[in-house]
C-alpha cells in the first residue's frame, strides 16, 4: 500500500516496523463542544485506514487521545460555573455518541491528558536534563534552537517563521519559535504539582507522551488534520526525537479541510455544523458516506447537495444488498457452468477495490468500484441465478462495504411500526381501488423481506 507521507512529500510504500502490526496515533478532539463535520473527517478517514489494514490481516494498535485540559475547556468551565473536568467528561460522552453513530470503531486506547500528568512531568524532566528545555517563572519551554531538525515536517523556513512569530511578544522565551511544555498555574485554572510548581501541560507535549506510552518511541503512522502539521506535529517531533534520539513517526498523514464557501470550517470562525445537529436531519451513515466519497487529502466544500448525493448513493447500495438477500432466500442450487465467468468478475472487483485503497487510501475510487459492482450484480444476478453465485456476490459486496463500514446495517432495522404504516396505506389504496399503488406497496415490502398474506382476519405479515 502506498501512503502520502507529509515528511517526504511523496507517496511511499507502507512498510511496518514490525511485520503484521501497525502502530497508529491520531490526534483527537479538544473536548469543550460537540464536534463538527470538519473534525469528523480525520476520525472517519483514519478509521477507514485502520479497517483496511485489518482487512489486510494486520493487527492495528490505534491510539486517539482526548485533550481534556486546555484554555478553551477552562474558559467554557468558567463561563458555565462548572469544573473543567465536568466540561470534558460531558463532551467525551457526547463524542462517543456521535462517533458510534458515524460508524467509527473505538480506538485501542483513548487516553486523556489528565490521566497522564505524571508521565508528562517525567517526559519534560527528561527533556530538561538533556538540555532541550528551560524553566522561566514556573513555565517550561522547549528550546527549538537545540533541536537541529526543527522544521523538517512542515518544511518551513525557520527564519521567516521567527520574523512572523515576533508579533507574539513573550519575554520569557529565549527564541520566538520556542513553545511551552508546562504552564504555571493561573487563577481559576486546574493545576498539578510539579518540579516547577503547580501548573498544567502545554498542548503539544501530551501527544508525544501518550504516543510513546502506548505505542513506543517509534510509531508507524501519525495522523491528523492538515492544520496540525505546524506547529503541533512539528513540535511533537522535536519533543519525541529530542528525548529518545529515535525517529518518532515513520509516516505522517494529513487530511485536507472540510470548507464552507471555500473557507475552513472551524469553531473559532463559527462557520460550522456539528455532527449532532446534522444527525437531526439525516442518518449519520450518510455523513460517513459523504466523507468517503472524496479523497482524504482533497479539500471538500460542504453542501446539502453533496449530502443528498451521498444519501441516494447509499440507498443504491442498500437496494442491491436487499435484492441479493431476497434472492438468496428464494433461489437454490450450486454454481452453474455458465456462471464461472461471473465468479471471476466478482473477484476482479475486489482486486480493483484494493488497488484504489492501496493508492493512498483512495476511498473515492473505491466507492466507484463498489458502484460498478452494484451495476454488475443488477444486470447479472437474478431469479435464474444459482444460490451459490448470489451468495458469492453478497459476500464480495459485504467485504468491500465492510472495509468502509457502510451499507452494513441489518435491514431488520425496518421497524414494525413502519411496516404497519405501509400496510395501512395499502389497505387504503385498495379501498380507493388504486390497485396499482396497492401492488407497488406489496412489492416494496417484498423487497424489504416482508411478505403479506391477505387472510379473513385481515392482513398478516412476516419477515422472510
Ligand atoms: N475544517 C476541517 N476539516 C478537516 N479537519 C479539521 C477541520 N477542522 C479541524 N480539523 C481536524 O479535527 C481534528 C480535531 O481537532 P480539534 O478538536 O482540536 O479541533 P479544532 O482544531 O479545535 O477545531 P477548529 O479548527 O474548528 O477550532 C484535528 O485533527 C483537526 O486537524
Ligand atoms: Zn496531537
Amino acid at each position: 500500500m502506498k501512503l502520502y507521507n507529509t515528511l517526504t512529500r511523496q507517496k511511499e510504500e507502507f512498510v511496518p516496523i514490525e511485520e503484521g502490526k501497525v502502530k497508529m496515533y491520531v490526534c483527537g478532539p479538544t473536548v469543550y463542544n460537540y464536534f463538527h463535520i470538519g473534525n469528523a473527517r480525520p476520525f472517519i478517514m483514519f478509521d477507514v485506514l485502520r479497517r483496511y489494514f485489518e482487512y489486510k490481516g494486520y493487527e492495528v494498535l490505534y491510539v486517539q487521545n482526548f485533550t481534556d485540559v486546555d484554555d478553551k475547556i477552562i474558559n467554557k468551565a468558567n463561563e458555565e460555573g462548572i469544573s473543567a473536568k465536568e466540561v470534558a467528561n460531558k463532551y467525551i460522552k457526547e463524542y462517543f455518541k456521535d462517533a458510534d453513530a458515524l460508524g467509527i470503531k473505538r480506538a485501542t486506547v483513548h487516553p486523556r491528558v489528565t490521566e497522564n500528568i505524571n508521565e508528562i512531568i517525567d517526559f519534560i524532566k527528561d527533556l530538561q536534563q538533556k538540555g532541550y528545555a528551560y524553566e522561566v517563572d514556573g513555565d517550561v519551554y522547549f528550546d527549538t534552537k537545540k533541536f537541529e531538525d526543527y522544521g523538517k515536517l512542515s518544511k518551513q523556513n525557520i527564519k521567516e517563521l521567527e520574523l512572523g512569530a515576533r508579533i507574539e511578544v513573550n519575554d520569557k522565551k529565549k527564541n520566538p519559535m520556542d513553545f511551552v511544555l508546562w504552564k504555571a498555574k493561573k487563577e481559576n485554572e486546574p493545576g498539578w504539582e510539579s518540579p516547577w510548581g503547580e501548573g498544567r501541560p502545554g498542548w503539544h507535549i501530551e501527544c508525544s507522551v501518550m504516543a510513546s506510552r502506548y505505542l513506543g518511541d517509534t510509531i508507524d503512522i501519525h495522523a491528523g488534520g492538515q492544520d496540525l502539521t505546524f506547529p503541533h506535529h512539528e513540535n511533537e517531533i522535536a519533543q519525541s526525537e529530542a528525548k529518545s534520539g529515535k525517529q518518532f513517526a515513520r509516516y505522517w498523514l494529513h487530511n485536507g479541510y472540510i470548507n464552507i464557501n471555500n473557507e475552513k470550517m472551524s469553531k473559532s470562525k463559527g462557520n460550522f455544523f456539528t455532527v449532532r445537529d446534522i444527525s437531526k436531519e439525516v442518518d449519520l451513515e450518510v455523513v460517513r458516506f459523504f466523507m468517503l466519497s472524496s479523497h482524504y487529502r482533497n479539500p471538500v466544500n460542504f453542501s446539502d447537495e453533496l449530502l443528498n448525493q451521498a444519501k441516494s448513493g447509499l440507498e443504491r447500495l442498500y437496494n442491491c444488498k436487499e435484492k441479493l438477500e431476497f434472492l438468496i432466500k428464494n433461489i437454490q442450487g450450486d454454481i452453474k457452468e455458465n456462471e464461472q465467468p461471473i465468479k471471476k468478475e466478482l473477484n476482479d472487483f475486489k482486486k480493483k477495490f484494493e488497488e484504489s485503497m492501496d493508492d493512498d487510501l483512495n476511498t473515492a475510487d473505491a466507492i466507484s468500484v463498489i458502484f460498478e459492482l452494484v451495476r454488475y450484480i443488477n444486470t447479472n444476478i437474478n431469479e435464474n441465478s444459482s444460490l451459490e453465485i448470489a451468495q458469492d456476490a453478497l459476500l464480495v459486496f459485504k467485504e468491500l462495504t465492510g472495509v468502509l463500514n457502510i451499507a452494513n446495517k441489518e435491514k431488520n432495522d425496518i421497524l414494525d411500526e413502519e411496516i404497519e404504516k405501509m400496510i395501512q396505506e395499502r389497505q387504503k389504496a385498495k379501498k380507493e381501488k388504486n390497485f396499482e399503488l396497492a401492488d407497488k406497496i406489496r412489492d416494496d415490502l417484498k423487497k424489504m423481506g416482508i411478505i403479506l398474506e391477505d387472510t379473513r382476519q385481515g392482513v398478516k405479515w412476516r419477515r422472510v
